[in-house]
């Protein structure tokens, strides 16, 4: 089948996959971005509890695969790339592997749900900066819409919340408090960026199409200086604060907020908010992250065909419109 892109590249966050990698993987996350000394050594240890191994590029490896199997099963030949941000493999050598194989027009899936700077626009910068160094002029790569609201993202996500609330009630809890959860960023950073409104929206498509009445939403992995504002509250708080009005009961954790099941996850909350809930004895269930669930694949894959056929349709669901194509110019502005 004819199509206007010759590769899909895959760019994500980044991880390391030996002790020795993790405080080089750190001071490169941490280059220009104000986190204090004090907490990248902390952070240090949450790798190293997993003998400095994140799983972050494994799952980036499946969803190549999964990326490339639905693809080739849709009719496409279509090469799917990978490079990272922060670790290998980099985006400025998976470039250069790009522009030797002759590829002269990429789509990039960055693997975020919500667009902050963060989570949006550094990439695209990072991927401009990537073809700067390489001279990659020849290659143009445009980005794919964040997934937030696609049918897919939601069909998978509300699964993983079924299967959690499953898990809950074969552990004797007929009902869970549900809290979803994204990685928290400075308020300044947040303000003027889709970030909030994407995570309420979402949350609210997958809660309703799990048969949630209620929910709430919950901020994690914060850093930063103290004295600086993030996004609140805290999972740690909603978790004190629910041990104070609810005896005897249990909350299910869904980190919507992330892609895959990566330090973040299996650290901030399997190990840290878990152990607080133990301790405050709030029975504690979390959610997976979407994966590789056919539903968010399949889903991918959906806008994927979208852009090669030049469709005008992008699918959404619910309150807002798709994420557009192309960010505006102000739309999660740098910070
Ligand atoms: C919005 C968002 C996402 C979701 C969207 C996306 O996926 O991009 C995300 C994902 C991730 N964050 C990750 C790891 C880290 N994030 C850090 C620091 C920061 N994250 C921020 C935001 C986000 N982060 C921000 C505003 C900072 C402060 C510094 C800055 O302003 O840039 C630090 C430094 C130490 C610390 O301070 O915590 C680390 C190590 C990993 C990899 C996990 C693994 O290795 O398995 C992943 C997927
Ligand atoms: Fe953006």
């Amino acid at each position: 089948m004819l199509s206007s892109y010759d590769a899909i590249l895959l760019v994500s966050f980044g991880g390391p996959e030996r002790a020795e990698d993790v405080m080089p993987f750190l001071r490169n996350v941490a280059q220009g971005r104000n986190i204090p000394e004090a907490r990248l050594q902390e952070v240090a240890e949450h790798y190293y509890h997993f003998g400095g191994r994140s799983p972050i590029n494994d799952h980036c490896r499946a969803l190549k695969k999964a990326l490339e199997d639905e693809l080739s099963r849709r009719g496409y030949r279509l090469p799917v790339y990978w490079g990272n941000r922060n670790w290998h493999p980099f985006l400025k050598d998976v470039i250069d592997e790009m522009v030797r194989n002759g590829v002269r027009r990429a789509l990039a899936v960055v693997t975020s749900v919500f667009g902050s700077y963060s989570s949006c626009r550094r990439y695209l910068e990072d991927l401009t900066k990537a073809r700067e160094a390489c001279g990659a002029a020849t290659l143009e790569i445009d980005r794919l819409r964040l997934p937030f609201n696609h049918p897919g993202f939601v069909a998978a996500m509300t699964d993983r919340v079924q299967e959690a609330r499953e898990a809950a009630k074969n552990a004797g809890f007929a009902s869970v408090r549900l809290v979803f959860t994204a990685h928290s960023i400075p308020m300044a950073m947040a303000a003027g960026a889709p970030y909030v409104t994407q995570f309420e929206e979402a949350s609210r498509l997958v809660a309703e199409a799990a048969g949630f009445t209620t929910w709430q939403l919950a901020y994690q992995s914060r850093s930063g200086p103290p004295h600086v504002p993030w996004l609140e509250p805290d999972i740690l708080d909603v978790l004190r604060s629910m041990a104070k009005t609810e005896r005897d009961g249990a909350v299910l954790v869904a980190p919507i907020g992330f892609l895959s099941d990566h330090v973040e996850v299996l650290y901030d909350l399997d190990v840290e908010a878990a152990a607080l809930a133990r301790e405050l004895g709030i029975g504690f269930f979390r959610a997976g992250t979407v994966g590789t669930h056919p539903a968010f694949v399949a889903g991918l894959c959906e806008m994927i065909e979208e852009r090669l056929n030049g469709r005008p349709e992008r699918r959404a669901i619910g309150r807002l419109p798709a994420c557009a194509d192309v960010c505006p110019v102000d739309c999660c502005p740098p910070s």
